[in-house]
Order: structure tokens, then C-alpha cells, then sequence
């Protein structure tokens, strides 16, 4: 097990590069094999995630190479009846893709249920009634979805709730399918938009990606292609709220600077400066905030991702605070945590009340999940003293070296094996 320790109060100067989307990359990583031949993903993030998606397209039987840029090649030829087992699956979210992929490509797919952060119930009941809504027939039994369609026909599909992982799974599925499918009420998240545009560079017909109507035209063949993942939109806000709660002056590079919309508006509102240029944000801050309000909400809201690190920072805010999360039911888990180190949070239902502390004070913590994870990074940073984060795998899970990329700005952090 290893533990990142953190010696806080320093200010943050300097640039850091974003790698490439985590969210885009895990669906990304599956999408790769509709095609009939070699796909080469650019601006991979080196993230476990990734790693472990290697890892089960491998035992399907594709042949995979990644680079320390990375850049992935994959031969996508498989034996869909070598089913990855339930170790692998479990280690993240983004393994419901091979539903869609597989069910399109080969009429057929048994994959166990899908892990990933513990945040809250987490149903895949949009993505079966997609499946259904195209002529699948979907069985669950001893912790296994089996899904079969002789041919899947597009139809039109309207999602009871805004989700992600639904419209990636449904659109994965319709690229192949006979005749269109309209997804209504779909998510416009960026990965979404990247998904698309990766599907239509294999020569496949996705239109509306972005907006929330989206129509997908069955192609009978998919071909190989290079495509390159866009930057991480929340690795990015991280190190945004991470520089505006220590204070500084970073440069957070190699990002598109209009899917940080929702968090510059946030940071500019508590009282950072934050300038945009290209494909740089600039973040400014003596670390003096004020109190703001937050709702989490589907994409172009305040993404859920950046609930918890939001937290963080408006722990030292001055006056009272409220973040509201609508998207998951349980994503307050870090908040014990933070108040091991002082802060003053209530939870009452959806919502954290957070009454602006003066400082933190450094403290042994757990990252209970991805992004709490990232939430006492940037606690411990503000922190005075010193700050030792355990179950550090959930922050690896998503983050490409989050101690190397600190460092380089200043920040005093150490990795160290227990
Ligand atoms: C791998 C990946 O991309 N993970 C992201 C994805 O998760 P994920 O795809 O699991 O999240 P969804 O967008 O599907 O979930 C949004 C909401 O819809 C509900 N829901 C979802 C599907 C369904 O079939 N039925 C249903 O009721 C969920 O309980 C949740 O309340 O989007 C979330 C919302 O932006 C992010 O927090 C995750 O980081
Ligand atoms: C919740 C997240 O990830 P996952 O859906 O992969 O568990 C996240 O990236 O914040």
C-alpha cells in the first residue's frame, strides 16, 4: 500500500500539462474494437484505468501495445467468448462499454457487473432499456448481464435520466445496428462529443453528439483509424481549485479551455482570477476566497467530479458555503475526512454546508474514492503541517502521477510505500 505525504502551505507557480480524459479514454479503449483493424489511440492519460482496460481487451484476446506517451495500438481481432473475469471488470465503471460493443459487433455479450467508485447507487437500467429498445434480450443472473440480438435495429430512445455511461453504451450499440437511432435527453459531456467523433473517424454516422438529440446510422463495418483523446476537463478543474485554494500563479496547458467553462466561473465567483488563452487557462490566487454557492449537474453544470475537490477548498473560504450534489446520492464521503483536519461541514441530505475555517491542520486521511481522494490532495496542500493520505489506488485510478505533476509546481508531496 502506498501513502502520498504532504507538507502544506506552499503557493503553486509554474505550468502543468493536462493528460488526456479518463472518461474519454475508458470508452475509448472499448470502442476500438468495432473496428475490423488497427485503431491507434493518441493522448491516452498512463492511468490505472487504462492500464487494467489493456489488461481485459488482452484477455479477449486483441493485441495491445502502450507507450509511455500514450499512445495505444490495438489489433482489435478478439474471441468474444474469452470473458474477461470478475477481477478485472470489478476494478472500474467503464467496462459496461463492452456491452454495447460486443452486442453490436458480435449480437452477443456476457460481462459481469461493472465496479467503480463507490458514490451511490450506480443502475445500468438505461443502458439494458437502450439494448432492449433495439431488439436485445438482456438476462441477469449470478452477478452477469448477458445480452443477445441476432441483428440490432435502431430505434428511438428516450433516457429517463441524464446519463453518461447510458448514451456512450447506446451509441456504441446503434453504430452497427440496422436503420437509425435517436437518443433524446442524451448527455452532452465532452467525452461524449469525443466518442462520436472517434466512431465517425472508424466510418461510422453519429450526429447531435453535444446536444441532446442524438442520431446514429447503423454502418455494417467499422475500419481502424488514429484518434486522438481530448484533455481531461476534471483533471484539469482540479489542478485549477488546487491552485486557486493554495494560492499562486499556474498555467493548467494542453486543454480546451471552453469545457472548464463551469469551474472558471466558480473560481472568478469565490475571488481567483483566471485567464484563458488558447489551450491554457491561467489560475491566480493569494489563497483568500470567499463563500460560494455550488449545484452539481449534467454537463455544461458544475460537473459531480469536482464536487468533492470543490469542498476542499471552500473549507478555508470565508463565510458559509452550500454544495449541492444532484448527480450521485453519496458522494460526501470525504467530508469525515476533511474534518479530521478542521473543517466545519454538515451534511443535510444533498447538500454540505461548509462554514469557511481560517486553516486546515494536516492530518492522516483515507481517500475513500477517486476524487475524494483528489479532494485531500488539495486539502492537504492548504493544510498547515503535514498531511499523510492513505488508499492512494483510488487516486491512481484517474490521476496521471498527481505527485510528479505537484511537485513541478512547487507543491511539497512524496509518494512513499508503507
Ligand atoms: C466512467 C465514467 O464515465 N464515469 C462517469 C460517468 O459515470 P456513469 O456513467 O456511471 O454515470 P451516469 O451519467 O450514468 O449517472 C448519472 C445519474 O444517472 C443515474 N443512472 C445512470 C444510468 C442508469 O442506467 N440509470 C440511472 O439511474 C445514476 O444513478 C446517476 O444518478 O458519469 C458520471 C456523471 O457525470 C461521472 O460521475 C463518472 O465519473
Ligand atoms: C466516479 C468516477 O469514476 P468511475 O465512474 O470510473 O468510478 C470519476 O471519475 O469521478
Amino acid at each position: 500500500m502506498e501513502k502520498f505525504i504532504i507538507r502544506g502551505g506552499i503557493p503553486l507557480r509554474g505550468k502543468v500539462k493536462i493528460s488526456g480524459a479518463k472518461n474519454a479514454a475508458v470508452a475509448a479503449i472499448p470502442a476500438a474494437l468495432l473496428a475490423n483493424d488497427e485503431v491507434v489511440l493518441e493522448n491516452l492519460p498512463m492511468i490505472n484505468d487504462v492500464r487494467v482496460f489493456a489488461d481485459i481487451i488482452q484477455y479477449m484476446g486483441a493485441r495491445v501495445s502502450l507507450t509511455d506517451d500514450g499512445v495505444m495500438r490495438i489489433n482489435p481481432h478478439i474471441n468474444p467468448a474469452n470473458l474477461p473475469p470478475y477481477d478485472l471488470i470489478k476494478k472500474l465503471r467503464a467496462s459496461y462499454y463492452l456491452l454495447g460493443v460486443l452486442l453490436a459487433k458480435y449480437g452477443e455479450a456476457t460481462i459481469s457487473m461493472p465496479g467503480g467508485c463507490d458514490i451511490g447507487t450506480r443502475p445500468i437500467d438505461q443502458h439494458i432499456k437502450g439494448f432492449q429498445a433495439m431488439g436485445a434480450r438482456i438476462d441477469i443472473e449470478h452477478g452477469m448481464i448477458k445480452a443477445r440480438a441476432k441483428q440490432l435495429v435502431g430505434a428511438p430512445i428516450y433516457l429517463d435520466v441524464v446519463s453518461v455511461g447510458a448514451t456512450i453504451n447506446i451509441m456504441l450499440a446503434a453504430s452497427m445496428a440496422k436503420g437509425t437511432t435517436i437518443i433524446e435527453n442524451a448527455a452532452k459531456e465532452p467525452h461524449i462529443v469525443d466518442i462520436a467523433n472517434f466512431i465517425n473517424a472508424m466510418g461510422g454516422n453519429v450526429k447531435g453528439a453535444g446536444t441532446d438529440v442524438i442520431k446514429v446510422t447503423g454502418v455494417e463495418h467499422l475500419h481502424g483509424c488514429t484518434h486522438m483523446v481530448i484533455p481531461d476537463q476534471i483533471e484539469a478543474g482540479t489542478f485549477m481549485i488546487a491552485a486557486a485554494a493554495a494560492g499562486g500563479d499556474v498555467i493548467i496547458d494542453n486543454i480546451i479551455p471552453k469545457h472548464l467553462d463551469p469551474i472558471t466561473a466558480k473560481l472568478v465567483e469565490a475571488g481567483a482570477t483566471v485567464e484563458e488563452n488558447g489551450d491554457h487557462v491561467r489560475v491566480i490566487s493569494d489563497g483568500s476566497l470567499n463563500q460560494i454557492n455550488v449545484k452539481t449537474l449534467p454537463y455544461p453544470g458544475f460537473p459531480t467530479d469536482l464536487q468533492q475537490p470543490m469542498t476542499s477548498l471552500l473549507t478555508i473560504a470565508r463565510g458559509t458555503s452550500i454544495i449541492t450534489e444532484t448527480v450521485w446520492e453519496s458522494r460526501f464521503k470525504h467530508v469525515d475526512e476533511l474534518k479530521r483536519m478542521g473543517a466545519n461541514i454538515k451534511v443535510e441530505g444533498s447538500s454540505a454546508i461548509i462554514q469557511g475555517v481560517k486553516e486546515l491542520s494536516g492530518a492522516p486521511v483515507k481517500a475513500t474514492d477517486l476524487r475524494a481522494g483528489a479532494a485531500m490532495v488539495i486539502a492537504g496542500l492548504i493544510a498547515s503541517g503535514e498531511t499523510e493520505i492513505s488508499c492512494i489506488h483510488h487516486i491512481d485510478r484517474g490521476y496521471e502521477s498527481i505527485e510528479k505533476k505537484l511537485k513541478e509546481i512547487g507543491a511539497d508531496i512524496v509518494r512513499i510505500k508503507n
